[in-house]
């Protein structure tokens, strides 16, 4: 069956074996059971979930992809200042709409969202959201359609992948980041707001140190590698991307967090994490990342 509907979600399961487990809520990845092209028959669970996450939507999941919109972190945009951090994606529950693709080489899914009373007293515009999941042997892709349904007015929004890429995270390097800007939002300023670096690591980015680096104008293909393995990350329409992994100390006051948890995986997010988005009625915003095991 290589699609099967359970309450609380679905189970994709690719002809080939690779595998992906998603909920109603947040249409939320929970997790990506892929082998590699030169071991074919090694499945091994590419997404990070926190084991202390509970996942009955009594709060926001700890890891998989959560999606980020309609604000990305603690709102800043005046039109945003009543919406939880990351926004409500994440934590609505999603209407599944059918299988677009399911043969040999792809498992296709398509899931929605749309405002409802909820959303818009949190956040007072009419849109839709277009969630694509596409399971391939070796890669899963996420794509995220933002339309503005308004007739008449445009809106600002911020949106992201917020991956929990399972890794050594003390062995992962993110490349190629070298000589790009960042803003660090570990290191904030004396107007409050997150400094502006250079990243200088030739050798890719490391994890060592608490990161919260928002990268501006990233390439669109990005490598996260580490001693057996890695990932190769493709990118459509997101003009940032967020590296993040908090280490121990502020690893252990985390909600939901695993113990040691922040050893197991590097967020690699991209999407609108800085800039914001605006949207003409009746337009529609494409972000997509494609995520291959290497
Ligand atoms: O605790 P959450 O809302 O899941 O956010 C977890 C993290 O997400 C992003 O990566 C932000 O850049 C971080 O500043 C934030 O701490």
């Amino acid at each position: 069956m290589p699609i099967e509907q359970k309450k609380e979600g679905l189970l994709l399961e690719h002809h080939k074996g690779p595998s992906v487990d998603l909920l109603w809520f947040g249409a939320h990845v929970l997790s990506w059971k892929s082998a590699i092209p030169s071991r074919p028959d090694v499945y091994t669970n590419r997404i990070f979930t926190s084991s202390k996450s509970p996942l009955d939507g009594s709060v926001p999941i700890r890891g998989g992809i959560p999606i980020v919109f309609p604000t990305f972190a603690t709102p800043s945009h005046p039109d945003h200042l009543k919406l939880p951090n990351h926004g409500f994606a994440r934590t609505e529950i999603w209407k599944w709409d059918g299988n677009l693709i399911d043969n040999q080489h792809e498992i296709t899914i398509h899931l929605t969202l749309d405002d409802t009373p909820r959303t818009r007293r949190l956040w007072d515009k009419p849109f839709h959201l277009d969630y694509i999941i596409s399971l391939q042997e070796f890669s899963l892709t996420t794509t995220l359609r933002i339309t503005n349904t308004s007739a008449s007015a445009p809106f600002d929004f911020q949106a992201l992948f917020h991956t929990y890429h399972a890794c050594p995270s003390a062995s992962t390097r993110v490349a190629p980041l070298h000589g790009l800007t960042y803003f660090d939002k570990n290191d904030i300023d004396t107007d409050g707001q997150p400094k502006r670096k250079v990243e200088g690591r030739a050798e890719g980015l490391d994890v060592l140190h608490p990161t919260d680096a928002v990268f501006v104008d990233p390439p669109r293909e990005i490598d996260a590698f580490w001693p057996l393995g890695g990932v190769h990350i493709s990118t459509i329409g997101t003009p940032e991307l967020v590296v993040w992994n908090p280490q121990a100390t502020a690893g252990q006051k985390i909600a939901e967090m695993e113990d040691e948890g922040w050893e197991k995986f590097v967020c690699i997010e991209p999407g609108f994490a800085r800039s914001f988005k605006t949207l003409e009625a009746g337009k529609t915003h494409v972000c997509s990342q494609r995520i291959t095991a290497l």
